[in-house]
């Protein structure tokens, strides 16, 4: 890592999962001699902390950290913003756009990685794989039933990188994919073998739904009680997305009164999911956010953002711009 914190222009690194597997993004800055260190924080930034420490930056590469219109305003030297990933929900676009500031993703980085975690995740649920092994080790022994995946539905919302992905694997699986993506041409659903659908025969018609979809801001859940309750009785939901997506309460409702038998969750509604409703739901299994946390998608996230602040600090258009 090049630490110069106290000089002027540098990059200022928020999310503490940069460069956490291999060194080579801390190298981009390096070799193009670009001064860059991590935060002073050493944990996900609150708003009032992103504040100080984007004040003198001239990039910020940042996580799940709250980029407000706050933190640009208070930031007259940022000329960058990366997400270190892909969902940019956690940055406003709009200011950012205002400010004249470039905000940059790692469109593709993390795919295989949030890709496999869903099928993980999927198959946990279904298969019952944190109980199981909570039993042998407590020494109890119980043998737990679940489906096999092969000859069901999936449904997946949201076709882009990732829900293609995710559906390829289902295919391995010899399940049958639909999806609702309204903003794809019908070829990219055939180029897949997969039938596209509205969102509500999607639910309909699924035995699992998994989530692939951007979080809109100040967008209601995609997945209220009433959308919930459309999905057949013994049907599964998976969310590797966003936890704003799913209304929790009424998932949790859901698990509780049996109408679902499992979910498998990633991503909370606020994480960490303090007081989540999910926490004591019957037949989840919850992840801490890692779905993107293979060795290759954090090497390929933290080179590829690190490539395009550079870029974007010696005047050159970034390769992956949002805005
Ligand atoms: N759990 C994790 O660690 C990770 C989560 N994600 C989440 O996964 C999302 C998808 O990632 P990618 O596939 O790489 O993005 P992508 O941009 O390749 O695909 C997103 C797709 O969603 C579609 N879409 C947008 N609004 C929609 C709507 N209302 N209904 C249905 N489809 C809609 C778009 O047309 C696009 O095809 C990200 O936005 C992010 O929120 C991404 C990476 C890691
Ligand atoms: O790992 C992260 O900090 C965020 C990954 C993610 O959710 C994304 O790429 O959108």
């Amino acid at each position: 890592m090049t630490d110069m914190s106290g000089s002027t222009g540098e990059v200022v690194v928020t999310t503490q999962s940069f460069a956490r597997y291999t060194d080579s993004p801390w190298r981009v800055f390096e070799e193009a001699r670009v001064p860059a260190r991590r935060s002073r924080f050493a944990h996900p930034l609150a708003e009032d902390e992103l504040v100080r420490e984007a004040a003198g930056a001239a990039a910020l590469v940042v996580g799940l950290d709250p980029v407000t219109a706050k933190v640009i305003g208070a930031a007259p030297s940022l000329r960058v913003i990366a997400k270190h990933g892909v969902g940019v929900d956690n940055i406003d676009v709009a200011a950012a756009r205002a400010a004249g500031i470039r905000v940059v993703n790692a469109p593709g980085a993390n795919t295989t990685a949030v890709a496999d975690m869903t099928m993980a995740l999927l198959l946990a649920a279904v298969r019952r794989i944190v109980p199981a092994h909570t039993s042998v080790v407590q020494g109890r022994w119980e043998r737990f039933f679940g489906p096999e995946l092969a000859g069901r539905t999936l449904a997946v919302i949201g076709f882009g990188r990732i829900g293609q992905a995710v559906a390829r694997r289902a295919r391995g699986f010899d399940m049958t994919v639909v999806a609702y993506d309204p903003h794809l041409p019908a070829e990219v659903f055939a180029e897949q073998g997969v039938r596209a659908a509205g969102l509500d025969e999607c639910l309909a018609a699924a035995d699992v739904v998994t989530l692939h979809l951007p979080l809109a801001p100040g967008a209601p859940p995609l997945l209220g009680r009433a959308e919930l309750a459309r999905l057949r009785p013994g049907a599964y939901l998976v969310n590797t997305a966003r936890g704003g997506l799913v209304d929790e309460a009424a998932l949790a409702e859901a698990l509780r009164d049996g109408h679902l038998a499992g979910a498998a969750v990633d991503v909370f509604a606020s994480e960490p999911p303090d007081g989540s409703p999910l926490l004591d739901a019957p037949n989840v299994v919850l992840t801490p956010h890692c779905g993107a946390f293979s060795h290759e998608a954090n090497a390929a996230m933290g080179t590829t953002v690190a490539t395009d602040v550079v870029r974007v600090l010696r005047g050159l258009p970034p390769v992956n711009p949002v805005v």
